[in-house]
């Protein structure tokens, strides 16, 4: 990247941030429930938990809840639940997914009809997809039915999954508006991104959220930042007009079972709203960066909002994460990351770029390190999601060992066993940063995240860090050994050849001189 490139880019950082300290924060975010303080609890001891929950959860090998999963169960199972939305700010791989879909699934577990009844809204199809085999582990052990609309089939399949048709004689013709009030959800629950979502709302026959009670909104801050064909303030309208009677199905809840597990719903929400009627939706918002923005929160409509956050600082990397930096020679950038991934010795990486076409680049160049021995594949927003699909799987399975990934993998995303993150690019935010970084070191594990950069880039790097809890960050050194090498290679030429024969076979001669320009300028 140009030094001028660098300097706007910084500049306009610089500007968002002063955007972003101005904003005041909100009454009820300066008294939040501290996450920190509570303990992980076996799952015996969970107070009111269904025993088929308990064994579904235990099938799946989870014995215990984390910390945030213990602070959302209090704050929604048990008498008076829901009375207050809740805003859950958590670490990366702190398990929020578990944390919304264990609650829903026992609240729903009472339900004598089918109506969709939890809609859980993410911003991307891979995500979700991650989300409904979360819900997939427990939901059917209770006889609830959880169904996904994000486009990956085509819109009849997704409707003949969501909605039950009656049946019809053979042999007779029907006219369709006959049966139209007889069409009912075959889903209680529906994981969605916000364009299907759209689209089932305004076209699909029988698909209704009249007997919505809960609304989920998984990495809120993302989902804020686009109006995806105004989903929000539609969803919001449709349910405005709900009759109350649907609403309480917490009242199947006793108080005493949940003897001394102390809730701040309990102690706190009764002053202002005794005698109140519950709030027509409830909604839990989630994200590893919660916004403070009161103009993007106030979208939302909380009702009462009970803020839930671990520590003092508004962003945390995960304890067991040990944040690294490598400083590289100025355009050796490539080399340094060869010989780290070498020095890695085929461990599942994910190493992040700031765009899709460095993600392009980059990928094809290090599978020009033919002798590294590692499976590396690009994964990008631009791909397929059939591609994407596929990689992802090999991925999971451990026969691709690198990624090569543009942002399109910086939130949510769940791999097992990634053990290194390598910022290629300086994330250009600290949020950036978190949602990166967090693809390793989950669930309480440990994980590296190193980050590649050049000497004048560092200043800006440590200030970016100082913005978050847990971040001291220690200086790895590639060995010159193991850099030698690779310098014979950079300086062959070969490089030229392999983007020509990757990229730009039949252009022109002009387009070949900028891009090989543009090549070795920003990778
Ligand atoms: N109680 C638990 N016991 C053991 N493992 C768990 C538990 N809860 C969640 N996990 C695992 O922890 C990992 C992280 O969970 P999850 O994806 O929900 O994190 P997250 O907080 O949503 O992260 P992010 O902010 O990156 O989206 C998952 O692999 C999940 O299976």
């Amino acid at each position: 990247m140009k030094t001028e490139e660098r300097h706007s880019i910084r500049m306009k950082q610089e500007q968002e941030e002063k955007k972003n300290n101005n904003i005041p924060v909100l009454p009820w975010m300066r008294s939040p429930v501290d996450v920190d303080s509570i303990s992980k609890c076996l799952l015996d001891e969970v107070p009111l938990i269904d025993s088929k929950l308990t064994e579904a959860l235990q099938a799946s090998g989870i014995v215990s809840l984390f910390p945030v999963q213990l602070a959302v169960w209090q704050e929604t199972i048990g008498p008076g639940s829901f009375e207050r939305d809740l805003c859950i700010n958590s670490p990366t791989g702190s398990g929020k997914t578990l944390a919304y879909a264990l609650p829903l699934v026992q609240m729903l577990s009472t339900r004598s009809v089918k109506y969709l009844r939890a809609l859980v809204v993410l911003p991307t199809r891979d995500l979700a997809l991650q989300v409904k085999e979360v819900f997939n582990t427990i939901a059917s052990a209770v006889g609830l039915s959880v169904g996904l609309a994000v486009g990956q089939s085509s819109i009849a399949d997704e409707i003949s999954e969501l909605i039950k048709r009656p049946k019809l004689e053979a042999g007779i013709c029907y006219d369709p508006e006959d049966f139209s009030d007889e069409l009912q959800s075959s889903v209680d629950i529906l994981v969605a991104t916000p364009g299907r979502l759209m689209d089932h709302i305004n076209n699909t026959k029988g698909f209704t959220l009249e007997h919505l009670c809960y609304l989920v909104v998984d990495e809120t801050d993302r989902l804020l930042r686009e109006a995806y064909q105004s989903w929000l303030p539609t969803v919001l309208q449709l349910t405005r007009s709900n009759d109350g009677s649907l609403f309480p199905l917490t009242k199947n809840f006793l108080p005493m079972a949940f003897g001394s597990v102390k809730t701040m719903r309990r102690t706190g929400v009764e002053r202002g709203f005794k005698g109140k009627p519950y709030p027509r939706l409830a909604k839990m918002i989630l994200s590893a960066t919660l916004t403070q923005d009161p103009s993007k929160l106030s979208q939302l409509e909380l009702h009462h909002p009970l803020f839930l956050t671990s520590g003092q600082m508004r962003y945390q990397f995960p304890e067991q994460m040990q944040l690294l930096k490598v400083i590289c020679e100025p355009n050796c950038k490539p080399l340094y990351l060869v010989a780290l991934l070498q020095s890695l010795h085929g461990e599942k990486s994910i190493v992040f770029t700031s765009s899709v076409d460095s993600t392009h680049r980059l990928c094809a160049l290090l599978n020009f390190f033919g002798n590294m021995n590692i499976n590396i594949k690009e994964y990008s927003g631009v791909q397929h999601q059939a591609v994407r699909s596929k990689t992802l799987k090999a991925f999971r399975t451990g026969e691709v060992q690198v990624l090569v990934s543009s942002d399109a993998m910086t939130r949510g995303m769940d791999v097992e066993g990634v053990r290194n993150v390598i910022n290629y690019d300086t994330p250009p935010y600290i949020k950036t940063f978190i949602h990166r970084a967090g693809r390793t070191a989950r669930a309480g594990l440990g994980g590296r995240c190193f980050t590649l950069l050049h000497n004048d880039e560092d200043r800006r790097f440590k200030k970016i860090l100082r913005k978050a809890d847990n971040n001291s960050c220690s200086r790895h050194s590639v060995t010159p050994d193991s850099l030698e090498p690779l310098r014979s290679m950079y300086a062959s030429g070969k490089f030229s050849l392999m983007f020509l024969m990757f990229e730009i076979p039949k252009v022109g001669d002009v387009i070949i001189a900028n891009f090989l320009s543009l090549a070795f300028s920003t990778i």
